[in-house]
């Protein structure tokens, strides 16, 4: 396998800056610090609780802080990087030096599996940096505006995805820690037989999401004449890899449990990184079926939205309901 094309050579052909390149090795290089943590687990005290809890409200795993403070640290002592955000930190930090690249992350997404090994991720957006010390404002740049986009998935095979803005392409980690590329040119399909979805939440979605799924459910049987398989990882770095690689939907809507909340996921880290990877692959990425993630103006560094992302016709057919 060792002919195969390692991520710092795919690096070094990319016509891209030279501060670019460098936070991308960084990130990649944390990437693999993660993953030898998430595969040790208990053997190093990994799983359970931290006992604290993050500015969502959400208890923090020891796995998110163990992998945030991987992060933070490579990134904030990198030159080309001038400040991060995360999932877990309240506000933004930035670097002691300036920098051309504001990187935000989720470091641990799918939380929810880490203490039963099933597959969790890390989700990464670069932004350009404006001059002088970044302050949150300069964080809340639309999705469009991102230079790179990646995730690592921390699976039965440890992988990472990345766009530099003109496709997208996976590499994998060899036994001796290199990434190399498996996936050249990655593109979803425009049609689907699966979808995701919470489905313990249907009783809270909006008339229109009920009746996608329903239809959806039906089958063969029902107005969309097919029938659909079902899957959800309960990650979200799983279920958007599943469809790069095979096609499908990925939905988490709004829903009346905290009508006060536009969704679960987050734009910064999650909506806006996932959008770009899945658009540059050929699919759709929106929050209802029409509008664009990557349009969509931060207003707050946490903030939420519905996700209604994958195969583009089912994406229309899930805004045609
Ligand atoms: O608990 P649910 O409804 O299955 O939600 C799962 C979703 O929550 C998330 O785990 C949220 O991410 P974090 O684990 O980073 O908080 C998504 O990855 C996933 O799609
Ligand atoms: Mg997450
Ligand atoms: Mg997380």
């Amino acid at each position: 396998m060792t002919d195969r094309i390692s991520l710092d050579d795919h690096l070094g052909t990319l016509d891209a800056p030279e501060g670019l390149k460098t936070v991308l090795r960084v990130v990649a290089g944390a990437c693999v610090d993660i993953r030898k943590v998430v595969a040790e687990g208990a053997l190093v005290g990994a799983l359970g609780a931290s006992g604290a809890v993050n500015v969502q409200d959400e208890e923090q795993k020891k796995l998110d802080v163990i992998s945030n403070d991987i992060l933070t640290a490579a990134l904030l002592a990198c030159h080309a990087v001038a400040g991060v955000a995360s999932e877990e930190m309240e506000t933004v930090q930035p670097a002691d030096h300036a920098g051309d690249y504001l990187a935000l992350f989720d470091p641990l997404d799918g939380s929810s599996n880490i203490d039963i090994n099933a597959p969790v991720g890390t989700i990464v957006s670069v932004l350009r940096a404006p001059q002088g010390t970044p302050t949150e404002a300069d964080f809340l740049q639309s999705g469009r505006s991102q230079v790179a986009a990646l995730y690592a998935l921390y699976g039965a095979q440890t992988m990472l995805v990345l766009t530099t803005g003109s496709g997208v392409k996976g590499f994998t980690l060899s036994a001796d820690g290199e990434w190399r590329l498996t996936h050249d040119a990655i593109a979803v399909s425009p049609d689907t037989k699966e979808f995701a979805i919470n489905m313990s939440n249907q009783r809270h979605w909006s008339e229109a999401v009920q009746r996608y799924v329903d239809g959806v459910l039906k089958g063969a049987d029902g107005p969309r004449g097919k029938n659909f398989n079902m899957r959800w990882v309960a990650a979200m770095v799983a279920d958007v890899h599943r469809i790069l690689m095979r096609g499908g939907v990925f939905l988490y809507p709004w829903d009346r449990r905290e009508p006060e909340k536009p969704g679960k996921l987050r734009l910064m880290y999650e909506g806006n990184p996932m959008a770009l990877l899945v658009e540059q692959a050929g699919g759709k990425a929106t929050t209802d079926g029409t509008q664009a993630i990557l349009d969509v103006q931060p207003e707050q560094l946490h903030q939420r939205i519905p996700v209604a992302l994958g195969s583009a016709n089912e994406i229309d057919a899930y805004a045609g309901v």
